[in-house]
């Protein structure tokens, strides 16, 4: 009756909840937020996937295709990607998104990823088009608005599943979500024609990862009101005035994005096979 009661104030005033163990529940106020928030009124837990955009063309990476699909230690990019989040026990299913033209993945990324491996060919022009487009794909599969999605870079191929969890331990109850990041390490440079006019302090900066972690209620419109510009998922949700938590991940989880980067994380799979 109490959670009812404070599912109403949030009608009202577009926020407001309790969770199935009597904790508030904050949202922003819209028609997401409100089912959100109705959902977990009525006791139904949340669940987690995870969301991989595959639809880059990888630029600069120079491999003369999708970077996604180049060989590493023997298999693609993103299937190394997959096998990971596969390992994650907490994941309900995990949604590739493909470009609508691709025609490699299915070549190049085994069948036995199992059933709990979505596809959806609906990959925009630019990262945030396809998480918004993925974002749609999955609430059409059933998936609810206090469900959690952890997005995932295909290009971050070395992703260990203790991460993954670290990441869900961090955030399932936190009132926003968060992120993989690290703190910046290097002195930082502010760069003009080549040279370096100012040092930028660093104190607070952390380098932001992925899985990015985000109820579907949440990103959804925070995407949408972003725009295409954002380069992550956090960048939309700080937009919408909320403060995602910074979790810190690892020196490991490097997003292959130059050519150089394919030799590195090569050998950084090797040396994991054989630890
Ligand atoms: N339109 C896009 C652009 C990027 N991505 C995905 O977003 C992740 C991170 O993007 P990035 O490293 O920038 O990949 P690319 O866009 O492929 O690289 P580049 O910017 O060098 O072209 C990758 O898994 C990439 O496949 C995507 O799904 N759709
Ligand atoms: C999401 C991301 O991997 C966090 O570092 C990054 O922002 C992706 O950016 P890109 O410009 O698409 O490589």
């Amino acid at each position: 009756m109490k959670a009812r009661r404070r599912v109403e104030a949030g009608r009202r005033g577009g926020w407001e909840a309790i969770d199935s163990r009597r904790r508030p529940v904050r949202w922003p106020a819209g028609r997401h937020a409100q089912s959100a928030a109705m959902n977990i009124a009525i006791g139904l837990e949340p669940r987690c996937f995870a969301l991989v955009p595959c639809a880059g063309v990888g630029v600069r990476a120079g491999v003369g295709g999708p970077k996604q699909y180049h060989p590493l230690a023997g298999r693609a990019v993103v299937a190394h990607t997959l096998a990971a989040l596969r390992q994650v026990r907490r994941l309900s299913a995990t949604l590739v998104v493909l470009s609508p033209d691709d025609d490699r993945f299915e070549a190049v990324v085994p069948e036995h990823l199992g059933e709990q491996a979505w596809v959806a060919r609906c990959g925009g022009a630019s990262r945030a088009e396809t998480v918004a487009n993925g974002l749609a794909a999955l609430a059409a599969r059933g998936v609810q608005p206090h469900d959690w999605v952890l997005v995932h870079d295909a290009a971050r191929c070395l992703l260990q599943p203790a991460w993954v969890d670290r990441l869900i331990d961090a955030c399932q109850d936190d009132e926003v979500g968060g992120l993989l990041a690290l703190p910046v390490a290097d002195t930082l440079k502010q760069e003009v024609d080549g040279r370096a006019v100012a040092t930028v302090p660093r104190a607070g900066k952390w380098a932001a990862q992925t899985p990015q972690m985000f109820r579907l209620g949440l990103l959804r419109p925070a995407l949408v009101s972003a725009g295409e510009a954002v380069t992550d998922e956090a960048s939309a949700v700080e937009a919408l005035g909320h403060a995602p938590r910074l979790v810190r991940g690892d020196t490991l989880n490097l997003k292959v994005t130059w050519p150089e980067d394919f030799r590195l994380a090569e050998r950084l799979l090797h040396t994991a096979t054989m630890a």
